[in-house]
């Protein structure tokens, strides 16, 4: 039987197409994908790009992807557009650029992807031996096969446009700008010659609305806009068992679950951090459907969560939501709420009141009381407060989200998941044999963070301590077993809170039920300052203002609205360097996470990054020698890692950090542990 280039690659990827009644063309595992494991790579058809700080053709900011420093080069020509090298440059003007370099005429975003469909159009239906080169992987060494061009254009011939369901003003807009990109110069007679229509680019461009997906660096920025034929066959679910990753442009898909055979492979197209409302909107407005997953569904296993979170867009504060929020896979999100002054002035109160709820929060009293080995856990009869509900959640979710299903994290072995990672080169350069100054984690008001190692001044005089290791030299480079082997992550194998007794299930489905159940028997207090249109858990506490008046402030601990405003709160704490304030924050906001993500998501092991320097920097800049907060750190440099490393991979930047961080904290943790 004749198999096509399509159905060849896919089934070299063990993954195959099928047609389902609901869903339309979706994709099923034919062998167990592993966690971590790479499912397939996609070449986009058309790729515009939002960010001057990346190459135009392959997103990177430079040829050589370990380089930190931007080696972009200037078109000559334009002076407008950068490239990493001459083979990106030589790939990008055949593809496009050459028709645009010099040209002034401003585009909007729908208008270059569609010219750049028809432009790969053309230059396939001309079969042009000067095809540019596809984007290629600087992460894995696989001997699969490339996706060719007649892959790309097979899958791009079958992608659905959704064409008879958009209503009528937006079938006359797509009329139009189809119109307009026949008339450029350079298209209008070519498209002629290659029978393409005005009707098949307003279906291109129907297309590219229910297909296309932003493209992001490694923290997450949104830098473009791709259309990825082969991409574009996975459906959507509001819990993923995949997502997509990008290696400059070229898209990955990476199972964040084991897939096993049968099993459909799922991505979020949407931000699955938000309320139930807002999602079946974007998912019914943008992709035409209602979503039935086990988090939607009346008989999902997950359905308890939007009830906890809150469930409706008024939930949300979709200003404050924005400030960071810009990981949602497929792009065109409706824009944000208006603002009015009104709005804004009880937006400013909501996030004072948090502000005040969090200053209360006693970190260091609860990280005592909440140990898993104290079985403590809250007043049943009292709502919970911010501090409480993550301490109390923390016990359920840490480590065991991530271990139950991972036995190299339960650590009873010397083969870790270090085994195969030799430990970063000691981080001194100039004298191997004095021990370099404890450092801060830099964060700059931008997501990207990366270690600093040479700007701080030393934290102590005791901060150069030798190595805790058996011996007192610093580890050969590559030598993993004696650095990480010992019970550096014993804690790891505490016992189960007494509130998770009968112990749950070793998985995280029932952890997760489990918490769920435990959050929502806490009694909701009625007198919730913030929007409540569904049933929610609120806290009081009473605090005394500037003025000496004594106020009752509430909030609905669990609600999507709260999770906004810490989540500025946040970036707000970061960028003032208010550690103890960011690592109260980062412990919300992770225990949030631990039930909107599934466990490897890649907003999760992002998050886990940033908690873990922040964790880091609140121990080194505050001088802090608590043993329970060296744990806290510990814990999340751990999971930061081995979240990271099956999100993003070993050579994403994620993974080094964490790689990183981790040899600063094993070099003082015996300072640190006091
Ligand atoms: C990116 S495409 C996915 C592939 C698509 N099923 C096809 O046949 O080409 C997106 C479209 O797939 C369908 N789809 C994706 N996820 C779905 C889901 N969970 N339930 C129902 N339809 C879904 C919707 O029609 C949506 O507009």
């Amino acid at each position: 039987m004749f198999s096509s280039p399509l159905q060849n690659y896919l089934d070299a990827h063990k993954v195959t197409l099928t047609t389902t009644q609901q869903k339309g063309r979706s994709i099923f595992a034919t062998h167990q994908h592993d966690r971590g494991s790479t499912i397939i790579t996609s070449q986009p058809v058309a790729l515009v790009s939002v960010s001057d700080d990346y190459c135009q053709h392959c997103f990177r900011q430079s040829h050589y992807a370990a380089s930190e420093h931007t080696t972009l080069q200037r078109c000559s020509r334009c002076k407008t557009a950068y490239f990493c090298g001459m083979e990106c440059f030589k790939s990008a003007w055949i593809n496009y650029h050459r028709y645009v370099c010099g040209d002034d005429d401003w585009r909007t975003f729908d208008e270059e992807i569609l010219e750049r469909i028809v432009c790969s159009l053309i230059r396939y239906k001309q079969q042009n031996t000067t095809s540019p080169a596809p984007l290629k992987s600087t992460h894995s060494s696989s001997t699969l096969p490339n996706e060719s061009i007649h892959v790309t254009m097979e899958a791009f011939s079958y992608l659905e446009d959704h064409l008879d369901d958009q209503p009528a003003h937006i079938t006359q807009q797509l009329s139009e700008l189809a119109s307009k990109v026949l008339q450029r110069p350079y298209l209008k007679q070519k498209a002629e010659q290659c029978g393409i229509s005005h009707a098949d680019l307003v279906r291109f461009q129907s297309q590219s609305q229910c297909n296309a997906i932003s493209v992001q660096d490694e923290h997450l920025f949104v830098v473009g806009e791709g259309l990825y034929p082969v991409a574009s066959f996975f459906n959507h679910s509001c819990r993923p068992n995949a997502a997509a990753v990008f290696d400059g442009a070229l898209l990955m898909i990476k199972a964040i679950e084991p897939i096993y055979p049968g099993e459909e492979i799922t991505l979020a197209y949407i931000d699955i951090g938000r309320s139930r409302g807002y999602r079946q909107r974007n998912l019914r407005d943008r992709y035409f459907f209602t979503c039935d997953c086990v988090r939607c569904s009346d008989q999902g296993w997950l359905r308890l969560l939007d009830r906890m979170v809150g469930d409706d867009e008024e939930d949300e504060h979709e200003d404050i939501a924005n400030v960071s929020r810009n990981n949602n896979i497929h792009s065109h999100l409706s824009p944000p709420s208006s603002s009015l002054p009104k709005e804004r002035r009880k937006k400013t109160d909501q996030l004072d009141t948090l502000r005040q709820h969090i200053n209360h929060w006693d970190l260091l009293t609860l990280s005592r009381q909440y140990d898993r080995l104290k079985n403590i856990h809250p007043d049943p009869s009292q709502p919970l407060s911010l501090g409480t509900f993550t301490h109390h959640m923390l016990q359920l979710f840490t480590p065991y989200v991530w271990s139950v299903s991972n036995p190299d994290l339960h650590y009873t072995n010397n083969q870790s998941l270090y085994s195969s990672i030799p430990p970063p080169p000691p981080p001194t350069t100039a004298d191997s044999t004095s021990t370099p100054p404890i450092s801060p984690c830099s964060m700059t008001s931008s997501i990207s963070a990366s270690l600093s190692l040479s700007t701080s001044p030393p934290l102590s005089p005791e901060s150069a301590l030798p190595f805790p290791s058996s011996s007192n030299s610093k580890p050969a480079m590559g030598a993993s077993s004696s650095f990480m082997n010992q019970d550096f992550y014993a804690e790891f194998d505490d016992p189960l809170p007494n509130f998770a007794q009968p112990p749950v299930q070793p998985n995280y489905q029932s952890i997760l039920t489990k918490a769920m159940e435990t959050c929502l028997s806490f009694p909701v207090n009625p007198h919730s300052l913030m929007p409540s249109t569904t049933t929610a858990n609120t806290t009081t506490i009473t605090t005394v203002s500037s003025n000496d008046t004594t106020h009752m402030l509430s909030i609905p601990v669990f609600r999507i609205s709260t999770l906004s405003g810490v989540h500025h709160l946040f970036y707000e704490a970061m960028e003032n360097k208010h550690w103890p304030f960011a690592v109260k924050c980062g412990l919300y906001i992770l225990i949030q996470y631990c039930f909107l993500y599934p466990p490897y998501h890649p907003t999760m092991a992002h998050h886990l990054m940033m908690l873990a320097k922040t964790g880091w920097n609140f121990i080194v800049n505050d001088r802090i020698r608590e043993k329970v907060y060296a744990r806290g750190v510990r814990r999340w440099i751990a999971l930061a890692k081995e979240t990271a490393k099956h999100a993003f991979g070993i050579h994403g930047c994620h993974y080094q950090e964490a790689v990183n961080l981790e040899w600063l904290f094993r070099r003082e943790h015996q300072l640190v542990l006091g």
